[in-house]
């Protein structure tokens, strides 16, 4: 399905065994236990859910396994390339598994699924209420997770909305981090509301409509491009893009009964959650915005009882319920090394796909004329919401600054926003995203771009957006 002279996958990612991969390996799973595995980029494992429970001699209860909440079908072998996480079986369960993995996967027997559960029940209750309560608005949990870097949050908000999708529920899952993106590339700032199963495989979200057919239905994210990697490298962007992304996230609940009982789901950034400089004014932020009233906090304790002096004071109708979960055992610190390729593997697969679900990117020609490019400025002055700030704003300078095409543009991603040429910051900030476009090439001499679309036509005649966040891809069109 690639264009001829596209590659599709990195070097040595083209899913067949290699020459060094291991003969398969069945592993028994006890009830409540959990298969721990890691696949390097470039490689590829596979996992079976085999058609037979070893802790069930008499055969009459099945063999379950899920992977973050989302069920394993039995007998589908299921193919990992530059993934880490782990198999979790309620009932007991035999997998067979083969490939490449990174290091050996072991079973870990202490993990906090149960308490993960017990979160879903709890707010599913909760939901439950808001759904009798609908007629009346009633508004289901909105949940925010905050925790360190690699605690386990983007992990714990994936079991639970696919717990609540297991449900049939509707939550609007939104990301606030933009170290990696959720349906997106990194950079990226998005709401989504997940009505439909996660894939297992692809990064274990699924993928946004682009083109071609999709095994697991399509989810279609609201984006906004913030294009740095933490939120204190331009607080006067990110503040009113979560304000914006809250409001777009609010009106979706406001008009879908079933959205609103089903409420919304919000990943943060790690490092809000450190408390240095002003960090938890972020945080402050987000959960005003999305009008939190539930906060997990992952692991630390420090935090939890920030979290409970803070937030967790006051009463009525802001009320909010802080509530602290083990970190996992099986969670993993994530290398810049490794980190890099995550996102460059984003990247990729938002123009090629998947393996289960490869895309057609187009190749397009554009003059230098047609485009209007800015590039989103790196500012550490901090964002204050008190009155009379817009002398301090316009001291601060401004938050794009537009671009000259060249050959600094080569290997660089753009968001295409909906905002018409020339439009003032304010409108370029709250346009949203329409899709991503990347750099092939650069003819200075004919004043012309090569550009990769996801989609075949002419380029928008509409504002792009350069950040320094996620890095340049080199060799994406062979
Ligand atoms: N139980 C587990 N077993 C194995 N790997 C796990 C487990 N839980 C999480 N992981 C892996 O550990 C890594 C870190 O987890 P996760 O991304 O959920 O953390 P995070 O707090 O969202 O990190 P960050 O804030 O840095 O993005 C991920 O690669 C995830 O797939």
């Amino acid at each position: 399905m690639s264009l001829p002279g596209l590659n599709l996958f990195a070097p040595g990612d083209s899913g067949a065994p290699t020459a060094r991969t291991p003969a398969p390996r069945t592993d028994d799973l006890k009830p409540g236990s959990e298969f721990r595995f890691e696949v390097p980029f470039g490689s590829s494992a596979t996992i079976k859910l085999l058609d037979t429970n070893p802790f069930s001699p008499d055969g009459s209860v099945a063999p379950t396994a899920e992977l973050f909440g989302t069920e394993l079908a039995p007998n589908k072998t299921y193919t990992f390339s530059g993934y880490k996480g782990a198999v979790y079986t309620w009932h007991g369960c035999r997998l067979e598994s083969g490939g490449d993995f990174d290091g050996e996967p072991y079973v870990g027997e202490e993990t906090p699924l149960t308490q993960h559960a017990n979160v879903h029940f709890a707010l599913e209750g909760l939901r439950s209420r808001a759904g009798a309560a609908a007629a009346r608005d009633g508004f289901g949990p909105r949940v925010a997770v905050v925790g360190p870097d690699n605690a386990g949050k983007t992990s714990l908000v994936k079991t639970l909305a696919a717990y609540a999708v297991r449900a049939g529920r509707y939550p609007v899952v939104v990301n606030l981090d933009p170290r990696q993106g959720l349906l997106s590339v990194p950079g990226a700032l998005t709401a989504t509301v997940v009505a439909s199963t996660l894939d297992v495989e692809d990064g274990g979200w699924g993928s946004s409509p682009i083109s071609g057919p999709n095994p697991t239905p399509v989810k279609t994210p609201l984006v906004y491009h913030f294009g740095l990697p933490a939120p204190d490298d331009n607080a006067r962007l990110y503040r009113p893009m979560v304000t914006r992304l809250a409001l777009a996230a609010t009106s979706r609940l406001e008009v879908d009964p079933e959205v609103r009982a089903s409420g919304c789901l919000v990943d943060t950034p790690g490092v809000i959650s450190q408390g240095k400089g002003g960090q938890y004014e972020h945080l402050s932020h987000i959960l005003s915005e999305f009008s939190v009233n539930v906060l997990l906090v992952l692991g630390n304790e420090r935090l939890y009882n920030d979290m409970v002096k803070r937030f967790g004071q006051s009463t009525g109708d802001d009320a909010v319920a802080v509530v602290r979960l083990p970190k996992s055992e099986g969670c993993v610190d994530r290398d810049e090394s490794y980190m890099r390729q995550l996102r460059q593997a984003q990247v990729r697969s938002y123009f090629f796909g998947s393996r289960s679900n490869p895309l057609s990117p187009h190749g397009v020609m554009a003059d230098f004329s047609v485009v209007t490019i800015y590039k989103i400025v790196e500012s550490s002055s901090a964002f204050s919401f008190l009155p009379g700030t817009a002398d301090a704003d316009a001291a601060a300078g401004a938050v794009y600054e537009p671009v000259t095409p060249s050959l600094m543009l080569q290997n660089c991603l753009l968001a295409v926003t909906h905002a018409d040429p020339h439009e003032s910051e304010d409108a370029i900030r709250d346009a949203g995203v329409m899709g991503y476009v990347w750099v092939a090439a650069v003819d200075e001499a004919k004043k012309k771009l090569r550009l990769l679309m996801p989609v075949a036509g002419r380029v928008p005649n509409k504002t792009m957006l350069l950040g320094t966040w996620p890095e340049d891809v080199a060799d994406m069109v062979g």
